[in-house]
């Protein structure tokens, strides 16, 4: 069941705001704007090429954005006289007691990741594959565990403050592989792991570093309707039970309109419609610009969507 209240005008965890990232004459991303609600599950979708993984790698530190501003209100509530005194300086974040604001455009990766509170998995899965798949997951928390040895030699001594950040940390791992299914391959190198299962690691990786918000770059590519249907599970418990934000790019529209709170239409690097799942399947400019790709992936987009074959084309869509 979809919720209706629009959690993203309502309370936004990270506000895009005329984004625009140009490579050399080519503008991937043009003036975009967009908010995610927090404890919603976002969707980015739009045809290839159409600039989603370029806004994912300006969110996440990958890239400098040519243009804009990208807040992430990781929590409490932060009035917006003192987001536009914090845009003013030169600061990259800023955090009293009543909460905390981040401006991504202004920060490295790793610290995005770490005191941002925004994790990622990628197009292409990028795990540690002759690591066990608990050890993938202790190493997600190295920052962690480096804070509590002091960045000393406090764990190689194993000092009392180190060896229990050492034991929570094998705690939360061995606590997420039981949320996504994993727990009795914990020892088996992650290579060794089906390709659908490796992409739950990942997420259970992404998940340990505690993030408000979880980035996921297409996370049901190449993935059975079995394991795609577990992965719609895992991600509404996500959201529903521990109450992380997700923003996802995904071709799989049956994903995204199963599981989406709210959807963001990019087409050449621009907005074309932002909404709910059932306005954006309705809205005719999404269907002509999906109904301008390859000829043999028409039909089955119609389908995803929910539409009448051909309906599009009546509407003047790119053919
Ligand atoms: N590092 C880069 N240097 C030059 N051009 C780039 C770079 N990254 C992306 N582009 C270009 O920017 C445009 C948007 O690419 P992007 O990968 O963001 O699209 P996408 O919507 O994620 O596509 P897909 O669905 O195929 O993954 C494309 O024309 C791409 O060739």
């Amino acid at each position: 069941m979809q919720k209706e209240h629009r959690n993203w005008a309502a309370d936004p965890v990270l506000s895009v705001e005329h984004l625009t990232m140009r490579f050399g004459g080519l503008v991937a991303v043009d003036d975009l704007s967009f908010d995610v609600g927090r404890g919603d599950i976002t969707a980015l979708i739009g045809p290839n090429g159409a600039g989603k993984t370029t806004v994912f790698n300006c969110v996440t530190g990958f890239y400098k954005p040519t243009e804009g501003r990208i807040t992430l209100r990781r929590d409490g509530t932060v009035s917006t006289e003192e987001l536009a005194e914090l845009t003013r300086g030169g600061n990259q974040y800023r955090k009293t007691d009543k909460g905390s604001i981040f401006l991504l455009e202004r920060m490295a990766d790793f610290r995005i990741t770490e005191i941002a509170g925004v994790a990622r998995t990628f197009q292409n899965i990028r795990l540690f594959g002759g690591m066990t798949v608990l050890e993938n997951l202790l190493v997600a928390q190295h920052n962690e565990l480096m804070r509590a040895s002091n960045y000393t030699i406090g764990g190689l001594l194993g000092l009392p403050g180190y060896r229990r950040a050492a034991e929570a940390a094998k705690e939360k791992a061995v606590e997420w592989l039981r949320r996504v299914d994993l727990l009795d391959r914990a020892d088996d190198p992650a290579a060794d792991l089906p390709y659908g299962a490796q992409r739950r690691l990942e997420i259970a990786r992404a998940l340990c570093t505690n993030p408000v918000l979880l980035c996921l770059d297409e996370p049901a590519a190449g993935l059975n309707p079995r394991e795609s249907a577990e992965l719609n599970t895992l991600l509404k418990s996500i959201r529903d039970d521990h109450g992380v934000s997700v923003l996802l790019i995904e071709h799989d529209m049956g994903v995204v309109m199963e599981i989406s709170d709210h959807i963001i239409v990019l087409d050449y690097g621009k907005k074309i419609s932002d909404g709910t799942a059932s306005a954006v399947r309705n809205d005719p400019k999404v269907i002509a610009a999906y109904l301008g790709v390859d000829d043999e992936e028409v039909e089955e987009v119609e389908r995803d969507l929910h539409v009448k074959p051909g309906a599009a084309t009546a509407e003047g869509g790119p053919q």
